[in-house]
């Protein structure tokens, strides 16, 4: 028996960092995987973390057939027990069921990393596919919180700190950007629905206060 699990959050909850425990842990029980990624912050054929660790990855491009994948290895002898599948909202939702049917054919475990929705709360196409494939969807323990310290469920994507809500829906980048650099923020639904981010919320007011006129 092996499983389709989907491991989901936010951005910079630590998916990435759990996708590589989970290789070192079945590693080093003397199970065989094979990581797979797809534009990664760190650059192509990487998987890295936050924590600062990165590792070799095999790039997923359109092209990428996983069920060719897995079977190419196998009839060169090389044993396959596992996929370690991060970025996993920008795979085809194609790719998705051939990864199911890695599962259920080859007896492969795949577990997948990535976030569900964009920027505009919108689902990725691959993302919704592992929803409904996935034998369990997974929410990862580490709860990243909004600037107001409520749980932050939604993405906000920012250009100098102020959300924005046009835009293409990949566009690969990081938390925390810097001033005039297209980054993301994450947000609780209530700071997200009302386009909240941290920078505006401190930004001091555009109109000054009005006269106190009492005295
Ligand atoms: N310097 C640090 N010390 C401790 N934890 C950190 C540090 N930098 C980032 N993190 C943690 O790393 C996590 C982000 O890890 P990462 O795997 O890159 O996230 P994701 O893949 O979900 O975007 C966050 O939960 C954050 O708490
Ligand atoms: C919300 C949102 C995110 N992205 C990109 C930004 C990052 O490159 C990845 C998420 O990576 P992480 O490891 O989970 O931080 O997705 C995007 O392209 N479009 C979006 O709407």
């Amino acid at each position: 028996m092996a499983d389709l699990v989907f491991f989901s959050g936010t951005m910079d909850c630590g998916k990435s960092t759990l996708a590589l425990q989970m290789d070192y842990t079945h590693a080093t029980r003397g199970r065989r995987g094979v990581i797979f990624s797809r534009n990664d912050r760190a650059g192509a054929e990487m998987l890295s973390s936050r924590l600062g660790l990165a590792v070799p990855a095999v790039e997923v491009t359109e092209q990428t057939d996983f069920w060719r994948e897995v079977v190419h290895r196998r009839t060169r002898g090389q044993v396959v027990d596992y996929l370690i599948c991060d970025e996993a909202q920008f795979y085809a939702p194609e790719q998705i069921e051939q990864l199911a049917r890695v599962v259920d054919d080859l007896v492969v475990d795949v577990f997948a990393f990535g976030i569900t929705t964009d920027f505009r709360t919108r689902l990725f196409p691959g993302s919704a596919r592992l929803l409904a494939l996935a034998d369990r969807v997974e929410v990862l323990q580490v709860r990243a919180l909004c600037w107001c310290g409520r749980r932050a469920t939604h993405n906000a994507r920012t250009v100098g700190g102020v959300m924005v809500t046009e835009g293409e829906q990949m566009v690969v980048g990081n938390t925390g950007a810097g001033t005039g650099e297209v980054g993301y923020e994450v947000l609780c639904r209530r700071h997200h629905r009302a386009g909240l981010t941290a920078a505006s919320a401190h930004a001091p007011s555009p109109s000054p206060d009005p006269l106190d006129l009492s005295g």
